[in-house]
């Protein structure tokens, strides 16, 4: 940069770094320029100059050159100050960290820490650093530098630029003074200064403003924590001291903690002293105080370098609580019983002693086993078991092995530990005998659990503890189990499928639901239950209708009635009534009739033209209506009982109806038991098989046989 001559009034600015030489120079001439000829110059150029300046800027490098060139210049060494650029980050730096402060020379570097001091930024140690300086850079956690990036070393942390700094009010003080210029041009200075600083004071309040909003929300979160928490500095102060902890220690005043020697606090509690002072991590270790029990754990505050040691105290009596309320929650969220006997439809004998003997059962501990075809009720009542029992208020736990994958059963049973195996949670998972803990587990089609699986729940149910996959720790569980199937455990024993020893454990006590085939009086009123609405009972009631519901063998029992009863309901909601009695006849036939010859013939011979939607009368016995195979057999003891022959399966076979009707001797039993519990006939115990009884009687005659 080239100056220009002008008399009397020649400011020449010699500095050798070429870009703080233009930047000093743009700065001096903002204030000067109208009033004073700036030269500005690098120290090679200063002996071709030809005039002798009244005062020159100079460094502290290029000051002897200078002095020697114009001995008689007034010479200013230029001081300058810190920018207020990226003020902030420099107080954002966390406290003890190392940094390097760079300059092209030692003293700049200096003056700029000296500058930093001087603002009050001194939580960071800082070194001063300029080229060829051969420091140990090995701990340095940031580089601060004056806008020359090439003069720093390279490291690998941060660098904050924070800027050239400007020129100084010292050095405007020393031109106006030089040049006998009147004070007045310190005003646009100070303009500048208090704009610039005043920007970086806003930046700097931001930063603080931040910080402070940081360290109240760690506050609020270790408050809202109900943990005791306590926080500690390397000098032994306390620095943090949560609510909980206020409440738990009594101290009502935060300043009377705050910075108090823990030893002193604590000094009254031996045992949480000594934990404090071991120096060693703790997790969840186990302490008295004051002859309550707690779980105590440290930890490393490794955050900005600080050896701060956090510590969190846990009463086992907020973790009991705790744990009361996850189970709760749990419940809320699925492991629920919802059934109670109230639920369990049917006024036959049969249901209502397995009603009351499985009231008994509710009232103990032990395991019971409820056998029973698919859709009799074996889940409802190990709800209802559970539910008036003295674990109704935990959970039931519900898992089925038919569904359950071999390779996820353990898991599911019996949880796993973080890392267990591929795919498992982070966090690990509790299985369904921790999630049924004081509660009761359902294990449903127990049949199908595998023989490794057998094994461990063996295990458990002997020991009363599990361990979870991938894990070693014990872990004592308290489970009421119950078990259901529909297989036949004693077969599958004999095959090798099933272990003997478990099918003794979990059959202490037994429940065995029957079909609705053996509990005929059983199908009407559960239907009736189910159905919605004048017109779905109109139509269930029709004569054929009720008689096949009644006579069919309901192979899928409750669970298929319900879904015929949901068939009716949606044909009673059309209008054309004609099409209702259409539809359902023919539903009837395909799906009700299909299976049993005998039913078809008996729903064929009732589905008469004049049969309309008008119910049966209420008072009409579901007995009154009998299928024609059912009357076969009911002719065929009527016949041998005449012959004075035992009637027998055997001998019912033989007769002729049942030959022309094709009934095998396990399809003759099944129609003895249907017409036993219809108190038709009676079967005695020892061989003088099957009685027809006044009702049975009365049906064979009603039915138009001609008996004397
Ligand atoms: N006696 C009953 N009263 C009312 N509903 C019943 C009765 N028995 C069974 N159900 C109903 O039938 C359906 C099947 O019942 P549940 O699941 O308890 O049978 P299950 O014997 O456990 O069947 P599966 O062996 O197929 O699991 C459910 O909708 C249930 O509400």
């Amino acid at each position: 940069m080239e100056g220009y001559e002008r008399e009397n009034r020649k400011l020449l600015i010699c500095i050798s770094d070429p870009t703080i030489l233009e930047f000093l120079t743009d700065a001096i001439r903002t204030y000067f320029e109208d009033v004073l000829d700036i030269i500005s110059i690098r120290p090679s150029k200063l002996f071709d100059l030809d005039f002798e300046p009244t005062a020159a800027i100079v460094s502290h490098r290029t000051v002897s050159i200078v002095k020697e060139r114009f001995p008689d210049t007034t010479l200013i060494l230029q001081k300058r100050d810190l920018s207020g650029q990226a003020l902030e980050k420099v107080v954002s730096l966390p406290d003890r960290s190392n940094v390097l402060v760079v300059n092209q020379h030692m003293d700049a570097a200096n003056e700029t820490i000296n500058s930093f001091i001087e603002l009050g930024i001194n939580h960071i140690n800082m070194t001063a650093y300029a080229p060829g300086n051969n420091i140990d850079t090995s701990h340095i956690n940031a580089v601060i530098y004056t806008g020359v990036f090439e003069d720093c070393p390279k490291l690998d942390c941060p660098y904050i630029d924070i800027g050239l700094r400007k020129i100084s009010l010292y050095t405007i003080i020393d031109i106006i003074r030089a040049f006998d210029l009147p004070s007045e041009y310190t005003k646009a200075y100070y303009n500048n200064s208090i704009q610039l600083f005043t920007a970086s004071c806003y930046q700097i309040h931001n930063t603080l403003e931040q910080a402070n909003t940081l360290k109240n929300n760690f506050e609020k979160i270790c408050d809202i924590n109900n943990n005791i928490t306590f926080v500690i500095n390397e000098n032994n102060e306390i620095v943090l001291f949560n609510e909980t902890a206020k409440k738990y220690f009594e101290i009502k005043n935060s300043q009377d903690i705050i910075g108090a020697d823990y030893k002193e606090v604590f000094s009254s509690l031996p045992e949480l002293l000594s934990c404090i002072s071991a120096d060693i991590p703790l997790t969840d270790a186990l302490i008295t105080i004051e002859n309550q029990k707690l779980l105590l754990s440290s930890f490393e505050m490794d955050v900005d370098k600080s050896q701060n040691k956090a510590f969190t105290l846990l009463p086992l009596s907020t973790l009991k609580k705790r744990e009361g309320m996850v189970r709760k929650k749990l419940r809320a969220t699925g492991f629920t019983a919802k059934y109670t006997f109230d639920d369990i439809l049917g006024s036959s004998t049969l249901i209502k002693q397995n009603k009351k003997l499985a009231n008994v059962y509710a009232k103990t501990e032990f395991p019971v086993l409820i056998t029973g075809e698919s859709g009799t009720g074996k889940e409802l009542f190990a709800q209802a078991i559970h539910n008036i029992s003295s674990r109704r208020e935990s959970n039931f736990v519900a898992i089925n092995f038919a569904a359950l994958p071999e390779t996820l059963a353990e898991s599911e049973l019996f949880g796993y530990m973080e890392g267990a195996f591929t795919g498992a949670s982070k966090s690990g998972k509790a299985g369904m005998f921790e999630l049924a803990h004081q509660g009761t587990i359902f294990l449903d089609e127990i049949g199908d659990a595998s023989l490794p699986v057998q094994a461990k729940l063996l295990r458990v149910l002997e020991e009363k503890e599990v361990v979870r996959v991938g894990g070693t720790d014990v872990i004592p569980v308290d489970v009421r189990i119950i078990c259901a199937t529909n297989k036949n455990l004693k077969a599958a024993i004999s095959e090798g499928s099933f272990r003997e020893d478990l099918y003794y454990r979990i059959k202490v006590l037994h429940l065995r639901l029957q079909p609705l085939r053996e509990r005929p009086e059983d199908i009407m009123e559960t239907i009736s239950h189910l159905l919605v609405g004048e017109q779905a009972h109109a139509l269930a009631n029709l004569p054929n209708i009720r008689n096949t519901l009644i006579h069919y063998d309901w192979p899928g029992n409750a669970r298929e009635l319900r879904t015929v009863a949901e068939y009716i309901n949606m044909l009673s909601s059309l209008s054309d009534r004609e099409e209702a009695l259409d539809m359902l006849n023919v539903y009837i036939e395909n799906n009700l009739c299909a299976d049993s010859c005998a039913t078809a013939e008996s729903f064929r011979r009732e589905l008469k033209p004049e049969n309309n939607l008008s119910p049966e009368p209420a008072d009409q016995s579901t007995a009154d209506y009998i299928s024609p195979d059912l009357i076969v057999v009911l002719e065929a003891i009527f016949d041998l009982q005449n012959q004075g022959v035992t009637a027998g399966r055997n001998s019912i076979c033989k007769t002729p109806g049942a030959k022309k009707m094709q009934l095998t001797e396990s399809k003759i039993k099944n129609r003895l038991k249907k017409l036993e519990a219809m108190g038709c006939i009676t079967v005695g115990k020892t061989k003088q098989g099957a009685l027809l009884t006044d009702k049975g009687y009365h049906l064979i005659r009603q039915h138009g046989l001609n008996i004397k």
